[in-house]
């Protein structure tokens, strides 16, 4: 029967396919005593060797659609299973101790685990507890006649359906085949709900239920507009959806006209409007949407996709691409990020009871100063080839930026002495994230040449509300007076000094917020790239003369959220 579920809308779009439940199966077993050791392990037998055919067939999927890099992690699982020593271990193991093969396979593995696990000094072999974890649990889904997930096999268009997406789940999301998300958690600023967007992907979030509400195999409609999923469709579901998909593509197709033209208002005024990128594999989509510049490289990404921090060469040569990609336009590169969402598995960080609060972003890069000035130092010979700028994330403190600042003069001053070319006009900017620096943004703007307000993670903090989690939801109000007393004041502040302010966070890409924004002079407008079109569309439309008041009501009339809301939209049907 058909379901309307509703969740968060986190990227634009609406796509319809079956579902591909990426969804880890229960595993566990009880012990049993068995009498008939052979059948027993023969029943261990077919369960190794259709994990084996499974693993090649993964395997040779993952090479054509990923590289060989990426595949031989499969042949080390399929070596685990190869191996007279692991999987002897565990027919003896039913045969000496008459337990089933579940139970001998999960004693025999976790000692091999808890061997690897304590070589401390062969990070090699340390490793080595991963895959064999990972061939156990495929081995143990066999045994019990449960299905593993397995999304590199997956050859057909599927809309996934997940409790979360992790970003680096969603960074190997094959595009032929995946044509939209659905999750039970996260929010539409989580970091998947990001990369659906760069990858426009229809997504929704947040919708609590839908791995319970859906069977593999059951047609879903993703409604990335609306934020909603709609489960075993009918007739005319899927017509009504087919025809809002056909209008949201003509909608597209307008928009794609103004590529080639500059960010200007109805009457003549130029905002610039930049994009967002993770990798320098994003640049197709910026030039794709005519975007003036990169507003926020977020150079994490560059930490997650490396099995081991990425060398000061690593980093050069993705800088030096992004930055000539863009032929003299500027481009913002945020210094690492890592922390709150993001992990490094090869840099454990302690675990915290509130990670977003923690240690991340630059309050790592001040105390691993070694990691820091590698990326300085990869930035600042990178910044020969073209117009860069660079920001640092997560700022509290006028301190915390002095010092960055400090580290980096120090790495500029070192390069010049070893006699390498780098820019003499590189602005160093920050992002405005943090209240506490917001409201001292007057004093801040004495000190830097930019700002780039990171909506995302302001809101999170001004509202006391985590990004990511669906329950608090209601809690994220862009256009809550509080946010845009906070957001005029550093623009103003920026202003005052002479400097320029733009807006990173998500907000920057919202058609309610950009007249808000265009009121309160905001100079930069950095978003998806696959926003970049809608918004310049929008801004040709609105004149700054006439919107000169509107930002003044908005944070002294209005009270709530929604008083904002409405505001914005009585003035836009005018
Ligand atoms: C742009 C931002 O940074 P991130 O989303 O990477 O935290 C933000 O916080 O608004
Ligand atoms: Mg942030």
């Amino acid at each position: 029967m058909v379901k309307t579920i509703k969740g968060i809308a986190a990227s634009d779009g609406i796509a319809t396919a079956e579902a591909y439940l990426l969804v880890q199966p229960d595993l566990s077993f009880t012990k049993k005593s068995i009498s008939d050791a052979d059948a027993e392990i023969s029943r261990l037998k077919d369960a190794i060797s259709t994990s084996d055919d499974e693993l090649t067939k993964i395997r040779d999927t993952a090479k054509e659609s990923l590289g060989e890099e990426e595949a031989q992690v499969f042949d080390a699982h399929k070596m685990i299973l190869a191996d007279p020593e692991f999987t002897g271990a565990v027919e003896q193991e039913v045969k000496d101790k008459n337990v089933n093969a579940e139970q001998a396979l999960h004693d025999v593995s976790e000692n091999f685990i808890a061997i690897f696990e304590g070589m401390t000094d062969n990070p090699y072999m340390q490793e080595r507890a991963a895959d064999v974890r990972d061939v156990t649990k495929r081995v143990m889904a066999h045994l019990l006649g449960v299905a593993l997930p397995n999304p590199a096999l997956i050859d057909h268009e599927v809309v996934i359906v997940a409790h979360d997406l992790t970003p680096s789940d969603t960074a190997q999301l094959n595009k032929k085949y995946v044509k939209g998300f659905v999750t039970d958690i996260g929010g539409r600023t989580a970091h998947s709900a990001i990369m659906a967007r760069s990858l426009e992907l229809p997504a929704v979030v947040g919708t609590d239920t839908i791995t319970k509400d859906v069977k593999e195999g059951d047609t879903v409609i993703v409604d990335g507009l609306d934020g909603a999923a709609i489960v075993e469709p009918t007739d005319d579901d899927i017509k009504h959806y087919t025809e809002l998909a056909k209008k949201f593509a003509e909608e597209k197709a307008e928009w794609e006209k103004l590529k080639d033209e500059p960010s200007v208002t109805a009457d003549g005024n130029h905002f610039d409007i930049a994009a967002n990128i993770g990798t320098p594999d994003d640049l197709q989509g910026v030039i794709e949407n005519g975007a003036e510049g990169v507003g926020l490289y977020r150079t994490e990404f560059l930490y997650m996709q490396s099995d081991k921090l990425p060398t000061e060469d690593d980093q050069f040569e993705a800088y030096k691409k992004v930055l000539e990609g863009m032929k003299g336009k500027p481009v913002v590169v945020r210094t690492m990020d890592i922390g709150g969402d993001k992990h490094l598995p090869y840099l454990p960080l302690p675990e915290e009871m509130n990670p977003f609060l923690g240690y991340r972003a630059i309050r790592i890069s001040l105390d691993r100063q070694e990691i820091f000035r590698t990326q300085l130092r990869a930035l600042l010979r990178a910044s020969a080839f073209g117009n860069l700028r660079i920001m640092f994330p997560m700022i509290g403190t006028l301190q915390e930026f002095r010092d960055a600042k400090k580290v980096f003069e120090e790495e500029k001053a070192n390069l010049v002495n070893d006699g390498v070319k780098v820019s003499d006009d590189i602005q160093l900017g920050m992002m405005m994230e943090v209240p506490a620096a917001a409201v001292l943004a007057d004093q801040f703007a004495k000190e830097v040449d930019f700002f780039s307000i990171g909506t995302n993670d302001l809101i999170q903090y001004t509202m006391a509300a985590d990004r990511g989690n669906e329950h608090v939801s209601y809690l994220y109000q862009p256009y809550n007076p509080s946010i845009l007393r906070l957001i005029k004041h550093v623009i103003e502040s920026a202003h005052k000094e002479g400097k320029w302010a733009g807006m990173c966070g998500e907000a920057a890409g919202d058609n309610t917020m950009l007249p808000l924004l265009l009121s309160m002079g905001l100079d930069e407008y950095s978003m998806s790239a696959t926003s970049v079109l809608r918004v310049r569309s929008l801004m040709k439309k609105l004149s700054t003369k006439d919107l000169a008041t509107l930002a003044d009501r908005a944070v002294n009339e209005s009270i709530t959220n929604e008083d904002n809301k409405k505001l914005v939209e009585e003035y836009l049907n005018k």
